[in-house]
């Protein structure tokens, strides 16, 4: 290809960027669900406000990676209605964090989270209401997934039906000693419905996902690694391996992978992504125009110089 005919490519792609992140962001604002049983998204936010209690909690820090803390310590860490709102609000604030590179997402009181709230539960036992939080649900936990950040789950304590699923929204799982990863939801008659069962196939395989969800088996750190749902065991707090709080191993163990400038760990995350969710061939399209975003850019000029300066 003719140097001019590189060029026009790579000025295209650097513009057809912007067409990805504009994609990105209309997907994340727009529902993903919204065509299916007209999903009026005012009328589930007011239903869900009905049920306070808790919070979820956002601490971004300078070192480019964020805390989310799932916080309903009397309740386990069940998610409220007003807690998911709260999460979907906490989730648009890092879609527009543009020096995030990580993000850990914990529970307070060393566990994570024991699922939606029982008491929202059984108050919105219709069908209509029911597949309306459902698909709040899926529409949020879809667009943590899609955070130009690396996410990691923090299991400490118990992680059970819609807490399950909500460690299947991030990249990482990690799992403290004692915990236990459980999708519940045969035991209350329901199958996962925020999106847990599509994204636990693509994590541990249709096999797996059947035998967790139709056995509704309790997953320890053992088990999870053997299957693939979990990425690494963290000490044990009360021996002299462990370095610190379970959030700070978490911390050294993502900062593996958020070394490097904040546009860099970003484009990686968006090339995965989009390799993840796209067809191929848009995927490589796409790839094609997260690269021309780096290409010839800060980190890249100054690598090429160090580079020289080795000849
Ligand atoms: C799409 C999935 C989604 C949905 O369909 O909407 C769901 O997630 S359904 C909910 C699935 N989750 C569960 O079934 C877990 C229910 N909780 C438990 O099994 C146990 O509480 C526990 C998490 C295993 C902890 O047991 P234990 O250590 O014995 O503590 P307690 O049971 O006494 O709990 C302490 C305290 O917390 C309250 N609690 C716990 N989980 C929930 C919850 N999901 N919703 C509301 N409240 C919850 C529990 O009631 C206790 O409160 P008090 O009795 O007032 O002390």
């Amino acid at each position: 290809m003719r140097l001019c005919a590189v060029m026009r490519t790579f000025l295209k792609s650097r513009s057809r960027c912007g067409a990805w992140d504009r994609l990105l962001q209309k997907q994340s604002r727009a529902s993903i669900c919204s065509h299916v049983h007209s999903f009026n998204e005012a009328n589930i936010r007011e239903k869900l406000q009905a049920f306070p209690g808790g919070s979820i909690d956002l601490l971004k820090q300078d070192s480019g990676i964020a805390v989310l803390t799932i916080n309903n310590p009397s309740r386990m860490n069940a998610l409220s209605g007003s807690m998911m709102l709260d999460l979907e609000e906490k989730v648009t604030q890092l879609e527009n964090w543009t020096d995030g590179k990580g993000l850990i997402v914990c529970g307070a009181a060393e566990t994570f989270c024991s699922g939606s709230d029982l008491s929202a539960v059984r108050a919105i036992s219709n069908t209509q209401d029911g597949m309306m939080m459902c698909m709040f649900m899926q529409n949020t936990l879809t667009r943590l997934l899609r955070l130009p950040l690396i996410s990691v789950a923090l299991v400490e304590g118990k992680a059970l039906g819609g807490g399950a699923e909500f460690i299947t929204a991030c990249d990482f799982r990690l799992m403290a000693p004692d915990s236990v990863i459980q999708f519940v939801h045969k035991h209350m008659g329901l199958v996962p419905g925020w999106g847990g069962a599509a994204r636990l196939v693509r994590i541990v395989g249709a096999q797996k996902a059947l035998q967790l969800l139709a056995g509704a088996l309790k997953v320890n750190p053992t088990l999870g690694l053997q299957i693939g749902l979990v990425d690494e065991v963290l000490k044990d707090l009360h021996t002299d391996m462990a370095v610190g709080t379970t959030l700070k191993q978490a911390e050294q163990w993502l900062s593996n992978y958020v070394k490097g400038p904040v546009p860099v760990i970003q484009a990686v995350k968006k090339v995965v992504l989009s390799g993840r969710e796209l067809p191929l061939s848009e995927a490589l399209r796409t790839e094609m125009s997260v690269f021309g975003t780096v290409w010839g850019g800060p980190a890249n000029l100054q690598a090429l110089a160090n580079k020289s300066k080795h000849k």
